[in-house]
């Protein structure tokens, strides 16, 4: 009792607020008994679940099946090969389908287990069954933790344009079980500690301060150190997508700092080349040295990000960048307006802006220097 006291204590909550559409971030640890309680809180008459789970966190599924058996009429389950390849026209369809064949109906909620990609791929199988229904995302990556589970970006790729296909849907609940970074492989966990650095520059010159004081034991995923991080990344988040649930008026762009880079490089070398997180840490690269390179920020900046990035065993060059195949992707970035490139850049730790009309030669220059 004593032991479940304490976890409770130690759960964390932070709330996306967008009205009707508001949720709860549950953070916890090791709380696989309470995982039911906080569906049934957070979700009315909830009588079909599906669960469309990763196949690298099976048994997870499997655990919270069981969960969730007492709480329901019927359970359907289906598990997506791991990997950046899975976020297609073609498995999308293929869900759509088995959702149709399992007696899916407007009620039915969906359960997203697994990364970015499955939380990307079954938010938008989500929003797009019979005009949308409801889903909960639990995700298992640190990346997913921090960014792609927050905030309601649903969507797919295609062949030539990363997430260029989705929609803005807001999950009911975000379960974040930090259980789940025991195994996490340390790549996949290396690559999400990007996404957690990226608040620091765009939002946080406090959280920024703390990161460089606590790379190192990040990487050694120490507890306190990780809870922290997580729970000051879904903050920030929060706090954007609070202000700008759409990308409307430009706040929310901010969170795309170093993206139109690293999505072009994703692109480019083919899905799962390499992982997101490591394409936003050399995206991130770029996009400083741009800014550097426009006098819209001092070279310390850059040489901060560098060394931080670097402490926690990132990427930061990319030997294979091919800038002629990259400049076109980037013409399909979301943000490209009257078709000219937009960028975010920062103009000190903790701010970055929209910048329009960046000369071409020097975004060729930013990509060259990071190859
Ligand atoms: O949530 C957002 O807004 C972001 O831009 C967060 C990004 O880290 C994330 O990778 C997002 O999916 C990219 O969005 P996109 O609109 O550039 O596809």
């Amino acid at each position: 009792m004593e032991s479940d006291r304490t976890a409770e204590a130690e759960e964390k909550i932070v709330s996306v607020d967008l009205g009707d559409r508001s949720y709860p971030i549950h953070i916890v640890s090791s709380a696989t008994g309470r995982f039911a309680a906080a569906v049934k809180k957070s979700i009315s008459d909830l009588s079909h679940a599906v669960l469309i789970c990763d196949q690298a966190v099976a048994a997870l599924g499997e655990s919270l099946r069981e969960q969730l058996q007492p709480e329901v009429d019927r359970i359907d389950s289906i598990e997506v090969p791991s990997g950046e390849p899975s976020k297609s026209v073609q498995q999308f369809e293929a869900l759509l389908e088995w959702m149709l064949q399992s007696g899916a109906d407007r009620k039915s909620v969906v359960f997203a287990v697994g990364g970015g990609v499955i939380g990307d791929l079954a938010g938008y199988v989500a929003a797009s069954f019979a005009r949308g229904v409801r889903f909960v995302q639990i995700p298992t990556t640190l990346l997913a933790m921090v960014d792609s589970s927050v905030g309601g970006k649903t969507g797919i790729n295609l062949s030539g344009a990363k997430n260029m296909v989705g929609a803005f849907w807001q999950p009911e609940l975000v379960w974040i079980d930090t259980e789940a970074m025991k195994t996490l492989p340390d790549r996949s966990y290396l690559s999400g500690l990007a996404e957690v650095v990226k608040y620091g520059v765009i939002d946080d010159a406090e959280f920024f301060d703390c990161l460089e004081r606590d790379a190192e034991a990040l990487v050694r995923r120490d507890e306190d150190a990780l809870r922290f991080a997580i729970a000051r990344s879904c903050q920030s988040k929060a706090s954007v997508v609070g202000e700008d649930e759409r990308e409307t008026s430009g706040r929310r762009a901010i969170l795309n700092y170093g993206h139109t880079f690293a999505h072009a490089i994703e692109a480019t070398a083919g899905y799962g080349a390499l992982l997101h997180g490591e394409a936003v840490s050399i995206g991130m690269q770029m996009a400083a040295t741009l800014a550097v390179r426009l006098g819209l920020c001092q070279p310390s900046l850059l040489e901060r990000q560098t060394d931080l990035l670097k402490r926690c065993q990132l990427p930061i060059t990319f030997p294979a960048a091919d800038v002629d195949a990259m400049l076109p992707v980037m013409m399909r970035d979301k943000k490209v307006a009257h078709g000219k490139l937009r960028f975010i850049l920062p103009s000190e730790i903790g701010r970055v802006d929209l910048v329009g009309d960046v000369d071409p030669v020097l975004v060729r220059e930013a990509i060259q220097s990071h190859r």
